[in-house]
């Protein structure tokens, strides 16, 4: 079939970025738009009833969606750690509610380790041992030389547990030394010899900003990190912070001599916990969350308790009506990272905080121009109210006189997209792992009486773990109530499902059909009823038998039939998300697990740190990143429109 054989092409290879109007000509299925590049976005106008009242303002969808039925799963399993700091375990929070906590600076300092242990087996012996000990650093020589001297006598009984006292932390190495892996076919680097070596080391993440940091001496037992970082909290009542402890050992210690990152323990509490455990809290003033506290590290995907903790401290400084608003002014501008309809979307770095983000901007006069102003607003809007693990968090929203901003996580993995360009096609564990999450993020947004619409490999990103966050909210339609219907013609046209093309209204079910062509063009490379020629494709999908490869087993092909049902009244999830999550497909699946990223991603992007730009197109990364200045006029009545954008969090200073 020829359709099997679709080139994959670029999104952005004919400025196909600028979503299609209305004025193409349809050719198949009357008012149906077409376009050239079936992976375009569509937004049809003449029957677009979400754009008719274009004097429609943020206020009013801002009062819509403060009506919106708030479907609030936050049962959590709280359990002690010294008694007295509750540390979660259950479910992340769906929504944001309560304005207790403001937005602010979370600090974070890391002092040390205790009684860390090293997960894995090492192969050691005395000759590895006394190079180790001629390594080390910041540690007293004569002292770790007597020890393992002692740990030598009885090395054949020697534990783990004991090593990780002896060995350090840090090592300065010659690479050739001690780990011939990283060398090998590396003349340059054996020539650049001596490196340090942190063994050990922590990511701490909160609100999908990371940082790594890095040991900086002792053994790897009793770990220094003496480090400080600083987080923008957006969402403070919903916050979890996670520190995952990491020992990276050198290829020479282990059997497989290959270096190996393995997880020691983590830490992951709510910061709200934290807070409220603290009787002193004052909601405007800065206030000590944790002071030089040991805490234990426990086994993330078990909950059980490790042996070993680390020494924290916490502040937290509250945003106040004195903070400044924010601007351009207050980020550098460091890559361009995707482009959209009405803007560059940039990577860029917070001056004060030195945390990097994407800042998505948009020129007001062009979605004026284009009578977008209400999908800009509920994109904006929808980001605000939607907490999410799998959809990209908005962290600030400001403006200019011409321009709209918003700051959102940078996520680093790529798109999904250019993963399935990659691979051609994703394993049924690969694919039902992003569906499971999909999945949920659209639970979320349902649950808000949202629908997405525009569900495609291009809006969904991978973070630099590999699990999915949906970006680009620009087709949402909200106050759509359970089977409550809009005519708006919209989506990418080979997504689109059969009761949107025959023009008759459709419910938030259209989700679900999106849904089933993703499933499967994951699993097969191309969308069931793909052809090169949009209007060829649109008959298609009204009329074409749903075929499958052979290598697709039945329980998957039953759940995309279901999904794919031409009739939306008949199509899985007509009942509500529960129904799907209730086919057999999904029989093994813990969703509260799933929900607190607790399934390990199959496939994690190459990603090094939060600045890496490698899993991104050069074809945006090669562009260089300005804010372009613009002179447009706007009218005090059209600025109006855009009166309550500012964005900082879940309280307005
Ligand atoms: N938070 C983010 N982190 C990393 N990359 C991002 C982020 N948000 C957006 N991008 C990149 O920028 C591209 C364009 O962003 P987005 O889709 O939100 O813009 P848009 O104007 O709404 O696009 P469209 O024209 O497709 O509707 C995305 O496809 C993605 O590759």
């Amino acid at each position: 079939m020829s359709n099997w054989k679709k080139l994959f092409k670029s999104k952005h290879d004919d400025d196909s970025t600028q979503s299609v109007e209305s004025d193409n000509i349809p050719t198949s299925t009357p008012s149906t738009p077409i376009n050239n590049d079936p992976r375009k976005t569509l937004v049809n106008d003449d029957i677009n009833n979400d754009n008719n009242n274009s004097s429609q303002n943020i206020n009013t969808i801002s009062n819509n969606l403060q009506n919106v039925s708030l479907n609030h799963n936050d049962t959590l399993i709280l359990h002690d750690l010294d008694n007295t700091d509750p540390i979660i375990n259950g479910e992340l929070p769906k929504t944001v509610e309560n304005t207790k906590m403001k937005p602010g600076l979370l600090t974070i300092k890391i002092y040390s380790s205790k009684d860390l242990e090293i997960p894995v087996p090492l192969r050691i012996n005395k000759q590895i041992l006394n190079k180790l000990a001629n390594l080390g650093q910041n540690i007293n020589e004569t002292e770790l030389l007597n020890k393992i001297n002692l740990l030598n006598d009885s090395l054949d009984d020697a534990a783990n547990t004991n090593l990780s006292y002896y060995l350090p932390s840090t090592l300065r190495i010659n690479n050739s030394s001690i780990d011939n892996n990283n060398n090998n076919n590396n003349n340059k680097s054996s020539l650049s010899s001596i490196a340090q070596y942190n063994l050990v080391y922590a990511i701490i993440e909160i609100e999908n900003s990371s940082e790594r940091i890095c040991s900086i001496g002792n053994t790897i037992s009793n770990t220094k990190f003496n480090s400080v970082t600083t987080f923008d909290i957006t969402s403070p009542m919903n916050s979890i912070l996670s520190i995952q402890l990491f020992i990276r050992i050198p290829g020479s210690l282990l059997e497989s001599n290959k270096q190996e990152d393995h997880l020691i323990g983590s830490i992951i509490c709510k910061l709200k916990d934290l807070n409220e455990n603290n009787s002193n809290y004052d909601n405007s003033s800065p206030t000590r969350l944790l002071n030089h506290k040991w805490i234990n590290l426990k086994n993330p995907y078990t909950d059980d308790n490790l042996i070993g903790s680390l020494n924290l401290t916490l502040d937290f400084k509250p945003l106040t009506k004195d903070s400044k608003p924010l601007s351009i002014d207050d980020f550098e501008l460091l890559k361009v990272i995707g482009k959209g309809s009405f803007g560059k979307v940039m990577q860029v770095k917070k001056k004060d905080t030195g945390k990097i983000y994407a800042l998505k901007s948009i020129r007001k006069s062009h979605i004026v121009n284009k009578m977008e102003v209400t999908h800009t607003l509920a994109e904006k809007f929808v980001l605000s109210k939607v907490n999410s693990p799998f959809i990209v968090p908005l962290k600030f929203a400001f403006q200019s006189n011409e321009k709209l901003y918003l700051i959102l996580s940078f996520i680093n993995g790529g798109e999904l997209f250019y993963h399935l360009q990659k691979s051609r096609k994703f394993s049924l564990i690969r694919a039902k792992f992003y569906i499971c999450e999909l999945l949920s993020a659209i639970e979320t947004l349902h649950s808000l009486n949202i629908i997405y619409r525009d569900l495609k490999p291009e809006n969904i990103l991978l973070d630099y773990q590999g699990h999915i966050a949906l970006c680009d909210f620009g087709l949402c339609k909200i106050n759509m109530k359970l089977n409550e219907k809009t005519n708006t013609f919209c989506g990418t046209p080979e997504y689109l499902a059969p009761e949107l093309l025959l023009n008759k209204g459709y419910t938030r079910v259209v989700d679900f059909w999106t849904l089933g062509i993703l499933l499967y063009e994951m699993l097969t490379s191309l969308p069931p009823f793909y052809d090169e020629d949009v209007s060829i494709m649109y008959k298609k999908i009204l009329n074409d038998e749903l075929l499958f490869p052979n290598d697709i087993d039945n329980i998957t092909k039953d759940l995309i039939k279901n999904l794919l049902n031409r009739d939306p009244n008949k199509r899985l999830g007509i009942n509500g998300v529960e129904e799907i999550k209730n086919h057999e497909f999904f029989k093994d699946i813990d969703w509260i697990k799933l929900n607190n990223k607790g399934y390990i991603p199959p496939y994690k992007p190459l990603v090094k740190d939060s600045m890496d730009i490698s899993n991104i197109s050069s074809e945006f990364t090669d562009e260089r990143p300005m804010d372009s200045v613009v002179d447009d006029y706007l009218s005090e009545s059209v600025q109006k429109q855009f009166g309550g954008w500012t964005y900082v969090g879940s309280f307005n200073p």
